[in-house]
């Protein structure tokens, strides 16, 4: 099991959230979060809840509505019905997210589901039970408020919850997901319901009786939503109970009084979170302007009543594009200076409105300001998820979530009676005239002041501090100035074993090349860090225990060993068609340095596309291990270990899941193997693998020595030799490049053997199974 998972979510949450360095996007990000069972089930209940939501939303209204006869009197209980929605989150929401840190986040969700569902059931029973229209609007409002107050415990919890369930990396696609799901597919969704219930119920004629009236069946679908989430959750995702052992404590030393004031002080005193939670705010301040100032702007633009709808909904549109299609569009670019970009987009789009004459001005505008405010929304909650600790977020989130609905209220309310001040003065501009009117007055000044706050948002997160920003969102939307992909003509096969200390990836690499050998192929047997006269004493820089070069110089040395090492060994074995197996590539970096040391892993990744000139192997053999069992191998040599080696425990937990993660993002490219099965059903199961990869295809005869042209300083392997030799952090493996016997064989090939390995049955080879959970993406 995943450790994140198995100690019920949130004991070992930092190490959790650590790791998961791997960079995916579109769609295989998309998939390996949905191959999540736990973030799954929680996404079902997500729309299950938004679903019921929006449903209960539009059919509360509608019956309250329903109860008169007057417009006046429907416009007041349509009207009330949806503003006591907003009020809970005035009162009790700022001691709502305490709920979420202080008890059993399952637990939680479950009681406040059942709470709702009691509720929200209610609504339709009480005219059934002859309650006059009076006070089923009453009991309508009453229990919604409490359904609304008590969706503010659920929501914190929900939101706390998810990080414990899904690797770091993936979290901004998590986001997408969920938050295109509430408020992109549900409402629709929603919407179509009740009107194809009306719409069937009309059509076929049918007289229903007063419960089953569309209306009706809407209410009981939303209370039953809620009674599915809570056996969802209880049944489904018990992974999100427990507490860590920092959240007990907490509940038992703080009164609620107190975890309440520390959650606010930690807001006001962390300046990451404050300027994140300030800017989300600033971003929906600007959308809340534009919404309330939209009416008058409709008329300023002389555009009709038609134009004010078209507005709002390209507010929408923008924002479905920005959380949608934002990651795609900005790449690798810093998620802090995103953000920051992201409010003063919006809120420089507000100000473009207060100066745009023409309605497709202003639609361009409005898609901007939508786009600005999704994109800060995402990068912001993102950013939130990551930075927060576990023993906090449900209050950060309970701040964020309200404040949210304060601030885009408060911003329609106030835009709105802003606009109805002063009059409005026509500007001639020869062939174009506008309307100078307090509305543009207002989108200006609150567009400046949006403009001013993502400016101070982003020096205040910036992470590139003395990068330019242009050129770095420049290069981010180029996908970074990369040269592209070195070209060659590759008619070998790249294959190269991953895995962390003590997988048993030499003996592996030994065998493989054996067999191949043994066919007749042309094999060259190498290894990163170290098989060139520069990687050895690279080799030694990074892994004596003397030298301690900072995490940065780390992943440098580790991408020069490796720049090097494809330039002179592996792309010339390509280009003349032998099989090339290498004990460690990129993927050890992206592990080690990205998850290990948490640098950042695009970073990684860039850096060792660069190095590469893009190469990519053509099989990945993970051989997954515990870390414990791993080491103890590694002892068992009674050798000493070196630097790396040295490391603590969940710095190699973190590097196995970063492997294990990489594995299950591509599945096609991996075949991820248990290393503690036996040596011989590793060697069968690789060499079948590499059976299927090579096909049919002749094998390359291993050339004669004199043939081959040495890279400059290339050392031969000898295959012979015994693997497990060590000598010291150095010349590790030496046996296995050469290094010990430079001149024993010709560069560039691996030794036959005269024998050999036994082999066994096949071993059983089982793809990634889309049920996995994360701790099950490992091994096979
Ligand atoms: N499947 C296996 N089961 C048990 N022991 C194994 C297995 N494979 C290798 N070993 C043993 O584990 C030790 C480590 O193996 P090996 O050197 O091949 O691992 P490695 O992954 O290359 O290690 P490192 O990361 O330190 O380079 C050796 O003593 C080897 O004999
Ligand atoms: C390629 C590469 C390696 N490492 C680490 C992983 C290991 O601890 C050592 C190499 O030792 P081995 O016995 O040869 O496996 O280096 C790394 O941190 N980053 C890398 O890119």
């Amino acid at each position: 099991m995943h450790p994140a998972v198995i100690t019920g979510g949130t004991a070992i949450d930092t190490e959790k959230r650590e790791s998961g360095p791997v960079d995916l996007s579109g769609a295989a990000a998309l998939r390996s979060v949905l191959r999540i069972r736990p973030f799954r089930r929680l996404w079902l209940v997500l729309g299950l809840a938004s679903f019921g939501d929006w449903i209960g939303l539009l059919a509360t209204g509608i019956f309250a509505a329903a109860q008169f006869d007057s417009s006046v009197g429907q416009g007041a209980a349509f009207g009330g019905t949806i503003a006591v929605r907003l009020l809970p989150a005035l009162l009790l929401g700022p001691i709502a997210g305490v709920f979420a840190d202080r008890f059993d986040r399952r637990y939680t969700m479950v009681i406040t589901d059942l709470i709702r569902f009691v509720f929200y059931g209610s609504i339709p029973l009480v005219p059934l039970f002859g309650g006059s229209p009076g006070v089923t609007v009453a009991w309508a409002t009453i229990a919604t408020f409490i359904g609304e107050t008590i969706t503010l415990i659920w929501i914190p919890a929900k939101e706390a919850a998810v990080p414990n369930l899904i690797p770091k990396s993936r979290i901004e696609v998590s986001n997408q997901l969920t938050l295109v799901t509430t408020y992109g597919i549900t409402p629709i969704l929603a919407a179509l319901a009740l009107s194809a219930l009306t719409a069937g119920i009309q059509q076929s004629g049918a007289t229903l009786p007063d419960w089953a009236q569309p209306v009706q069946i809407a209410l009981y679908l939303n209370a039953i939503s809620r009674l599915a989430t809570a056996i969802t959750v209880f049944f489904g995702i018990k992974e999100i109970g427990g507490k860590s052992a920092e959240r007990q404590e907490a509940a038992q030393q703080q009164s609620m009084t107190r975890q309440f004031l520390d959650g606010w002080k930690y807001i006001g005193t962390t300046p990451l979170v404050r300027g994140l939670v300030l800017g989300i705010f600033g971003a929906f301040a600007a959308g809340g302007v534009v919404i309330g100032a939209a009416k008058t702007f409709a008329t300023s633009l002389g555009a009709g009543e038609a134009a004010f709808y078209l507005l709002f909904g390209t507010i929408f549109m923008g924002l479905a594009v920005g959380i949608g299609l934002g990651p795609m569009i900005i790449r690798d670019l810093s998620r802090r200076r995103w953000f920051g970009m992201s409010i003063v987009l919006a809120s420089g789009s507000v100000m473009f409105l207060g100066v745009a004459f023409h309605l497709s001005m202003a639609l361009v505008g409005a898609l901007l300001v939508g786009a600005g405010a999704g994109m800060a929304f995402l990068a912001g909650t993102t950013l939130l998820y990551g930075e927060v600790d576990d023993a906090v977020r449900g209050r950060v989130f309970a701040v964020v979530q309200i404040g949210v609905r304060m601030v885009l209220l408060l911003a329609i309310t106030l835009s709105g009676f802003l606009v109805g001040l002063g009059s409005s003065r026509r500007v001639d501009l020869g062939a174009v005239h506008f309307d100078v009117s307090a509305t543009r007055v207002l989108l200006l000044v609150a567009g400046a002041v949006g403009v001013f706050v993502g400016i101070g948002s982003f020096r205040q997160m910036d992470d590139k501090r003395g990068v330019p920003v242009l050129a770095d969102l420049w290069g981010s939307l180029r996908g970074r100035p990369l040269a592209p992909d070195e070209q060659f003509v590759r008619s070998g096969v790249f294959v190269v074993f991953e895995g962390g200390e003590g997988a048993g990836k030499s003996t592996q690499v030994t065998r493989l090349a054996a067999l191949l050998q043994a066919e007749g192929r042309d094999v060259v047997v190498t290894r990163e860090p170290g098989a060139t006269d520069v990687g050895a004493r690279i080799r030694h820089l990074v892994l004596d225990k003397s030298e301690s070069p900072s995490p940065r110089a780390e992943a440098l040395l580790y991408a020069a060993d490796r720049a090097h090492h494809v330039a002179t060994v592996v792309r010339p074995a390509l280009a003349r068609g032998a099989v090339v197996i290498s004990d460690r590539y990129v993927d050890s970096s992206l592990a080690y340095q990205g998850a290990g040391r948490t640098l950042p892993v695009a970073e990684i990744s860039w850096l060792s596309s660069w190095a590469t000139g893009g190469l990519k192997p053509d099989l990945v053999v993970l051989l997954d291990v515990d870390p414990g069992v791993g080491l103890n191998r590694v002892d068992s040599r009674g050798e000493g270990t070196d630097r790396l080696e040295s490391e603590s425990r969940p710095f190699h937990e973190r590097v196995r899941y970063a492997f294990l993660d990489l594995a299950a993002a591509d599945p096609k490219r991996y075949l991820v193997l248990d290393a503690a099965r036996p040596v011989d059903d590793i060697t069968t199961a690789v060499s079948e693998r590499l059976t299927t990869l090579l096909g049919a295809t002749e094998p390359s005869p291993a050339p004669a020595s004199t043939d081959l042209p040495p890279g400059p300083d290339l050392q031969a392997p000898d295959l012979t030799a015994p693997v497990n030799r060590r000598v010291g952090p150095d010349d590790r493996r030496a046996d296995l490049t050469g290094l010990a016997n430079p001149s024993a064989e010709p560069p560039h090939r691996a030794d036959g053997r005269d024998e050999e390995p036994p082999l066994e049955e096949m071993a059983e080879l089982i793809g990634i199974n889309d049920d996995d959970t994360p701790d099950d993406h490992r091994r096979h």
